[in-house]
This record gives C-alpha cells, structure tokens and sequence, in this order.
C-alpha cells in the first residue's frame, strides 16, 4: 500500500531527502547549543571570564544561525516535496481512473473518486510532510541529546529512560482504538459528497419537487455523521497530550530534584544541570513529535489505502498485443452470447445471443425496460466484455482489435450522453478534433441539429453549459448524434438517443442517415416503434433474450410482444406517419 502511493514521489525524491539532510544538520547544531551554553555558564560567568564569555558566546551565535538556515531550508524542501508528491498523486489517480473500464467504473461512485482526490490526497499531503520534517529529525535528537545528556551525567541521563515505555504504550493503545474510526469516517465523505453531488446536479429536480428541506436534511444528517465520528476520534487522540505532558513532567521533576540534590553535594555544576535539562527538553520533545507523527499516520492510513485501491485497480479491459487496427466493414455477430454484469449472479442479463448483422444494415432493436437492449449494444465496442461466447466486427473477434480504433469505428450514442462546456464547434469536434467547418455543418445537417444551431447568434461558436443544459432535451440529442456522426464510423449505435426528438425530427434523421450514410451499419435502439419500423430487420429483446427477429410486418405478423407494443402505441396514438 505504501509502496504503491510512494511510485508517485518521483522528482520530488531529491527535496525529500533534501528535506531530511537539512533537517539532521539542523539538529546537529541544536545539540551543541546547551553543551557551549554550560561552558559559558561555568567557565566564563562563574569566573568572569568575559573573553571566554565572548568567544563561546559568538560561537554559539554562528551555530544559532546556522541551525535557523538549515531549519529553514528543511522546511522549504519538505513543503515542495509534500505539495509535489500529492499532485503527482492526483494525476497518477486521475489518469488511472481515465483507463477504467465501465466496469471498474461501476465499482466505485464518482463521489468516493472525487473524496479520493481531494480530501484523502490532501491528508496524505499533511502527513507526508510532517513525517519528513521528523523522521531523521526526531531520533536523530534524541540519539545526539541523550548522548550528550549521558556524557555530562550518565546516572541521571538513565532517569529518562523511564518515559520510553509510557510513551510506547499510549501510542499502541491509541492507534488501535482510534484507527476503525477514521476508516469510517471516508466512507461518510464518500456520502456526503455523494449528498452534494447529487443535489447540485440534479437542483432543478430538487426545486421542481421542492425537495430543498429534505435535501438539507441530508446534507445535516451526513455531515452530523462526520461530526459524530471525528468528535469520538479526537476525544480518544486527546488524551495523547496530557498523557504525554505528565510523563515529561514527572521525568522533568525527577531530574530536577536528583539533579539539584546533586549539585548541592557539589558532583554536579549549575551549567551541567542547565544544559542537562535542555537536553531532557529536547528529548522529550521530539518523544512528543515521534507520538502526534504517529497519530498522523494513523488518521492517514486509511486514505492511504483509499488512494492505494484506485492506483492499483487494472483496467478490466486491456488492449491485445499485436492488436489490429483496421476495421474493413461493419459487419457484426454474436455467437452464443451470455453476459453478466456481476460474475457471482445467478440469472445472467443477457443469454443466447446469436445475431449475424451485415454492413450498411439498418437495425432496429426494441424490448422493455431492463431487457437487455443497451447491455447487447455496449458489447459491440467492448465498453464491456462478454461472460462467454464472441462477438466479432468486421469478422473478427472484437478482443483482438486495438480499443481505440473499435471505438473511433463504432459510434455510439449512449442513453445517458452528456455535453461539455466549451462551444457546440468544439463539442462536435470531440468526433474528430481536425474537422472543417464545412465537415462539422454537414453532420449538424445529418442530424437534424444544423437549423437550430444556426438560429442562436453565435451559432457554431455558441458557449455550452457543462452538460448542456442551456439546449433542450431534443436539441441535446441531435447534438450527441451529430458527434458521433463526425467520426465518420463504420457502425452508428444509437441507444435511445432521439426519444426526445419529435417523431418528425426522427425521421428526417433517419432519413439521412440511409441516403448519406448506406454504406454505415446503423442500430437504432428505441422505445417507439416509429423509430424503428423502416429497419432493414426488428431485434425484439425480452428478458435478456432474442424473442423475434424480422421486419416489421413479418414481426407484427409473428410477435407477439412486438404486436402488443405496436397496438398499445397506435392506439395510445405514438405513431405517427411521416
Ligand atoms: N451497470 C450495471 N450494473 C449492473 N446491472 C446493470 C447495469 N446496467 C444494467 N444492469 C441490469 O441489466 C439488465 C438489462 O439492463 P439494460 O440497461 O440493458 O436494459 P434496457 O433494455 O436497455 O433498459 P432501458 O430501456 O430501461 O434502458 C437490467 O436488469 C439492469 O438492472
């Protein structure tokens, strides 16, 4: 786990360990401090010695500002490591996520991703830093401060020796009860952003039901849960300080008092006991450093793994070696196809598929909701992969081609399709950033989208909302089409995408379609069957199965969910001639 986050430290591995030099170099220094210190008290005050006073005491001037300049230098390279590290990190998870396939997608919720990249990133961020700026820093004090406490008084320097395991055993203590909370309390970001995500895409939902209230007290509840959780944490991680303190200071009183019985009996001068006590401060303080760095390792663990999780999720779709990459025709077959989103399930959502369609076909396929329209079309482009059995495009197995040129050549329109913020051109562009002008228009055209476009005054050069949600429902679609349409694709899949386009619109855009594109294999997945009874054959889908095959008369002759659908429509008065 730690090794998997550590592969993003790269660049920063110099200012890391800049950081870490600094920083020993720093402490180096501090130690002489009390040693020349005692010196100046004993040698020089005592006897009035004012030139030793002077020399030792410029000495220990030059050591101060050396040790400030090191101090500071640590603290620069440990801040650019850590900010370094965190954003190498985020791009690391950013463009492992940019490799999921639909099905990694599934299994984690945009909000648990977003919680990842920013509030578990940016606790790794904290902790890194403070375990830099301490992991030579402290034992290195606390080897050199009890070096030369032993040096000056070996008996008493063996006083302190007591705090060690106290101080051990709150830690074990503490990170063992405090640990299960801070996993718990991710999982509560993950629905809180959720809360938040969810709301602020969907407001105009929220206002139209006027749901406001209701969606606050979500919002209330899921940050209360938060609350509840960090406020039990931190009472278990406040008892870590005063626990810390009285063991300092008992040691602390415990010198004292050996120390000052000492130097009474003479075995022991003022500056000794001065700059021994400096050292136990300095020990102890870096003891309580070592104890709260442990305490932010803990609340950072489970961000740690969080992050971990996604840097090492594979893509469950890779590309072949020697994949090809062409696609000669678009010609598609199912052989023997069972699919199953979750392996472990019983019932599998799509079965027996076998389906051969030719190139410059025209398909339509219809079926109720949850029948296994847009699960059959996803396994044309690989957004997932068969359970058993093949599909091949072009007469070839579509595991064996390149992914991006399957999905430069497979256009698909999903149900759920989205628009970006930028201009229509540039949307439209996502098909095929190098198009002309002329190309773009002629698409928009294809798709029924060119008219209405040209109707806003900017234009192609119109500014879209990220979704699109400055066009309507109808026009949105048009445009999705008119994208997928720019990759001049060897097989068009529409899942759904004109429900919102009247049935007018709809024809004129299949229309287009069989006079512009022939030679494009066109699958058309619909819920009204206007948009689908001039197809060269009907694919009937029921209950992740083939129920019919044919035209539409054949079908209406010999199916009998098709004929159910087609009369409920008529008279329910959907379809309408063109
Ligand atoms: N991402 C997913 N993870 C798990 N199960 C899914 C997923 N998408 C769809 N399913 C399930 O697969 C089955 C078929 O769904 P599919 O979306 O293919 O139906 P559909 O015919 O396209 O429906 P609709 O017309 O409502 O879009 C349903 O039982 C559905 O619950």
């Amino acid at each position: 786990m730690y090794k998997t986050i550590a592969k993003s430290l790269r660049q920063y591995k110099k200012p890391s360990f800049l950081t870490m030099l600094f920083l020993a170099l720093e402490v180096s220094m501090e130690i002489f401090i009390p040693f020349l210190m005692a010196k100046v008290l004993d040698r020089g005050l005592l006897t009035g010695d004012i030139q030793y006073v002077l020399k030792i005491g410029s000495l220990m001037f030059v050591i101060a500002c050396l040790s400030m300049l090191f101090g500071v230098l640590g603290g620069k390279f440990s801040s650019d490591a850590a900010v370094g590290f965190s954003a190498n990190l985020r791009q690391d998870i950013y463009k492992n996520v940019q490799t999921f396939a639909f099905d990694n997608i599934d299994k984690y919720s945009s909000s648990s991703l977003i919680t990842r990249l920013t509030t578990d990133i940016t606790n790794i961020q904290m902790a890194f830093q403070m375990v830099l700026k301490t992991i030579i820093r402290a034992p290195f004090m606390i080897v050199f401060a009890f070096m030369m406490a032993s040096y000056t008084n070996l008996k008493l320097a063996l006083n302190i020796l007591i705090v060690v395991p106290i101080l051990g055993f709150v830690l074990i203590a503490l990170i063992y009860k405090v640990h299960p909370y801070f996993i718990e309390v991710f999982k509560k970001y993950d629905r809180l952003n959720r809360t938040v995500q969810e709301n602020i895409n969907g407001v105009r939902v929220v206002k139209s039901f006027v749901r406001e209230e209701k969606e606050i007290e979500g919002f209330k509840n899921a940050s209360e849960d938060i609350k509840q959780l960090f406020m039990k944490a931190e009472k278990i991680i406040a008892l870590n300080s005063p626990i810390m303190q009285m063991a300092i200071y008992s040691t602390l009183l415990l010198v004292y008092w050996v120390g000052a019985k000492q130097v009474v009996g003479g075995s022991m001068t003022t500056g000794e006991l001065t700059s021994f006590i400096t050292y136990m401060m300095q020990i102890l303080g870096s003891l309580m450093m070592v104890s709260m760095i442990f305490v932010m390792i803990v609340i950072s663990e489970a961000s740690v793994e969080r992050v971990a999780e996604v840097l090492n999720e594979e893509a469950t779709l890779t590309n072949p070696e020697n994949a090809v990459t062409t696609i000669e025709t678009g010609d598609i077959e199912f052989k023997n196809v069972q699919f199953k989103y979750n392996v472990l399930s019983e019932e599998a959502d799509l079965r027996d598929i076998t389906l051969k369609i030719h190139s410059g076909e025209t398909i339509g396929i219809i079926g109720g909701t949850g029948s296994g329209k847009s699960s059959l079309i996803q396994l044309i482009p690989r957004l997932y992969d068969v359970t058993e059995g093949e599909v091949y495009v072009s007469g070839r197995n579509v595991k064996e081609y390149d992914l991006v040129t399957l999905r430069d050549q497979i256009a698909m329109v999903l149900q759920k399709n989205t628009l970006f913020s930028g201009t229509i051109s540039e949307n439209l562009r996502w098909g095929d950033k190098n198009a002309s002008y002329e190309e773009v228009k002629r698409v928009a055209k294809l798709a029924q989208a060119d008219d209405f476009v040209q109707a806003f005054p900017e234009g192609y050069e119109t500014q879209l909302d990220q979704g699109g949600t400055n066009v309507s429902g109808g026009q949105k679609q048009r445009l999705t089409i008119a994208r997928a349409l720019l990759k001049k694709p060897k097989i068009l899949i529409l899942d759904d995408s004109t429900s919102a386009v009247d049935t007018k619109t709809d024809a004129y855009i299949r229309r287009s379609f069989s006079e512009e594109i022939p030679n494009t294999t066109k699958i058309i997945v619909a819920q009204r069957i206007s948009s689908i009874q001039d197809s060269d054959r009907i694919i009937v889908l029921n209950e992740g199965k083939i129920d019919g095959m044919g035209t539409h008369e054949e079908l209406l002759e010999s199916n009998e969910i098709y004929k159910e659908v087609y009369d409920s429509q008529v008279k329910g008065g959907t379809i309408i001639e063109e």
